[in-house]
């Protein structure tokens, strides 16, 4: 089938060796995710079409750009080379095994939070497993649907496959070769130890800003409007979606119930040690308590999944006009300094925002300095 719409970007380099290149794909669910992959996908010019029980979604995600809607063309692909499906994780197992059954060629991976029970749930039902690999790319956001769609979500992100004694070399090379293309970073284990560790690094997370926020329902909001970036740090993920973690959480509950104890646990001592702040000994409690905190910080790697990496940061204030900010990227790369991250925010009530620059630690007094002789104001 030609497909009408597909833009004809070259590809980059072989995605890897042994790797092929993906030719086309069928996504089914057209959400955050699918839509995100078919965006990423079209760039590169590969032939992408959208399948999703909801219509709308189905013609929003290719409004975007991220395939041709099914319905919209009365069309489907007659053997597409690689099924992507990112529905939600209750309803995976089934679209699963029934792309493997309406494709009896292709290869099928899906994009859900949990491995498992996915895989489970793919055995029980007989399908023919050398044509699945599950898979994972651990880079997504708080919101929902095509329209939050990236076709960048995934670059220099970790997407972790889970190969099982089923699954065929060639059915791996491809889902990698898809993760590859898409700029991620490719990690393989098997279902269980992903399981088990999402359980900490994205599970727990979840849950414990889902807390945190639960707490702030009736706080007057002029209360509210004094906080600062730690409770947005801390509280972005709690405005995810609830119909999506309820599946994520149930199905991987045998493994984030140990972390919950642990935290349970540190909380009592904090609770025990807090009644009686000044006691003998809970000033050390608590300061081990912090300590503790930080050297967890610390090993978490830096954005491109190395060593972890300190970067200088500096606050640079900005008025808050169209072009400011562009103005300030452009003057801190005419200077020849590689922005490492930058971070905006408002002041509360104010005509100004705050950027927060990182940069190579050598390098921020060379660069308060450019800024300040500029007429930057640099705050921090
Ligand atoms: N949100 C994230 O940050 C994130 C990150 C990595 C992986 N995931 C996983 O990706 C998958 C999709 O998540 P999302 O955030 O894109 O959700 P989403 O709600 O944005 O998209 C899911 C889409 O699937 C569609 N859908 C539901 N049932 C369907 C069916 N029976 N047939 C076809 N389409 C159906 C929905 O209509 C919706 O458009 C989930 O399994 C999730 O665990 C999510
Ligand atoms: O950045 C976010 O919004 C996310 O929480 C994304 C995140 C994560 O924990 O990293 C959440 C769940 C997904 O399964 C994968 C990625």
């Amino acid at each position: 089938m030609t497909d009408p719409a597909v833009p004809g970007r070259s590809r980059g380099p072989a995605s890897d060796a042994g790797s092929p290149e993906v030719a086309s794909v069928l996504i089914v669910g057209a959400g955050l995710l699918g839509a995100s992959i078919g965006l990423g996908l079209r760039n590169l010019g590969v032939e992408t079409w959208l399948r999703d029980a909801s219509p709308t979604a189905e013609a929003v995600g290719e409004d975007i750009g991220a395939g041709l809607s099914e319905r919209a063309w009365g069309a489907r692909m007659a053997e597409p080379q690689l099924v992507v499906v990112a529905s939600p994780p209750d309803v995976t197992v089934e679209l699963v095994a029934a792309a493997l059954t309406e494709f009896p060629h292709t290869v099928v991976t899906d994009v859900a939070s949990v491995k498992g029970s996915i895989l489970r749930g793919l055995e029980e039902a007989g399908a023919d497993l050398s044509r699945y690999v599950g898979s994972h790319p651990m880079a997504g956001r708080e919101k929902s649907g095509p329209v939050a769609a990236r076709g960048e979500l995934f670059t220099s992100m970790p997407w972790v496959l889970c190969s099982s004694e089923h699954t065929a070399p060639s059915t791996r090379r491809l889902v990698k070769g898809l993760a590859i293309e898409l700029g991620a970073t490719v990690t393989e284990m098997p279902a269980e130890e992903h399981d088990d560790t999402v359980a900490l690094i994205s599970h727990l997370p979840q849950v414990m800003s889902s807390l945190l926020a639960s707490r702030l329902q009736d706080t007057p909001l002029h209360r509210l409007s004094l906080a600062g970036q730690g409770l947005r740090d801390t509280t972005r993920i709690a405005a995810s979606d609830p119909g999506l973690w309820v599946q994520i959480l149930t199905a991987n509950a045998g493994a984030i119930v140990p972390a919950l104890h642990g935290v349970r646990e540190d909380l009592e001592r904090l609770i025990e040690t807090m009644e009686a702040p000044t006691a003998p000994g809970s000033r050390l409690d608590v300061a081990q308590l912090i300590a503790e905190g930080n050297a967890g910080q610390a090993r978490i790697p830096g954005k491109h999944g190395g060593a972890p990496k300190a970067f200088a940061q500096l606050t640079v204030l900005v008025d808050d006009r169209p072009g400011t900010i562009a103005h300030l990227l452009t003057f801190i790369g005419e200077i020849g300094i590689n922005l490492e991250d930058l971070r905006l925010d408002h002041s509360p009530g104010q005509p100004v925002g705050l950027a927060e620059v990182s940069v190579e630690p050598n390098r921020r007094d060379e660069l308060v300095e450019a800024l300040t002789t500029n007429g930057w104001k640099v705050v921090q």
